[in-house]
């Protein structure tokens, strides 16, 4: 679907600090629909794909209540990289019509897409979505590991592993409208966001 709405993607590897740069966005006022959230929506039980990933997965990925449990979703997925694959497969057409509906049904004419799988499925998002521009949030690969053991209580290996599984933006920003920079501490990365809304006159 190609909308009549001016669509603006945030990306950036695990950690890198899109949720930080999306929340000072909806500060602002400007709508961001997270794909991670809506990711989280689409496992719930009973639909067709529910199935179809225990058949692929094993019941070992659920919950007591027989709910998709997505920590124990991910320890199968990130230990495998083709069972990561089957898994994106498997649910990444599904996220992105569903941010087609919220984009149609969305009154405002510009809109934040917080997309943290960009790069790795941009052939599928070109396909149902006219992005307008691109924006790439960075940060040392050191930073983001510290950051991730911090956040989710990873052990140093775990975090590599989840860092490993994607492909690495840094070497990719000369592909990006905009690349901001999260190296430093916090205000300094909403400084940034402030001054790049001012200058794109948003
Ligand atoms: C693996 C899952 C179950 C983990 O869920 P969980 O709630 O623990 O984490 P959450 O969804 O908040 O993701 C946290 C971060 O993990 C990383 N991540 C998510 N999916 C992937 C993936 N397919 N490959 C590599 N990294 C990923 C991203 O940096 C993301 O921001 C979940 O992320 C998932 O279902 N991913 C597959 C679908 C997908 O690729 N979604 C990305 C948006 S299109
Ligand atoms: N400049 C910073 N200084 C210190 N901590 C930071 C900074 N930026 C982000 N963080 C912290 O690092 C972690 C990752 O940031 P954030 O959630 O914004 O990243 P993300 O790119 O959205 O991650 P994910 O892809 O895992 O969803 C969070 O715990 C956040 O509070």
């Amino acid at each position: 679907m190609m909308q009549n709405k001016k669509i603006i993607v945030v990306c950036g590897n695990i950690a890198s600090g899109k949720s930080t740069v999306c929340r000072r966005i909806k500060e602002k006022g400007f709508v961001v629909i997270d794909l991670d959230e809506i990711t989280h929506q689409i496992y719930e039980q009973g639909t067709e794909l529910y199935y179809k990933l225990i058949d692929e997965f094993g019941e070992g990925i659920l919950d007591e209540n027989s709910n998709i449990d997505r920590k124990k979703l991910s320890n199968v997925v990130f230990n495998s990289k083709t069972l990561l694959k089957k898994l994106e497969e498997l649910t990444h057409t599904d996220i992105i019509l569903r941010v087609v509906k919220r984009i149609k049904n969305e009154k405002s004419d510009l809109i934040f897409l917080e997309i943290s799988m960009y790069l790795e499925s941009k052939k599928l998002i070109d396909k149902y979505i006219d992005v307008d521009e691109d924006w790439v949030v960075v940060a040392d690969r050191n930073i983001r590991i510290q950051r991730i053991m911090d956040r989710n209580n990873f052990d140093y290996d775990t975090a590599v592993t989840r860092i490993n599984s994607q492909l690495d933006y840094e070497k990719k920003i000369s592909e990006f409208d905009e690349v901001i920079v999260n190296n430093t501490t916090e205000t300094d990365l909403l400084q940034k966001v402030d001054k790049l809304i001012d200058r794109k006159k948003l």
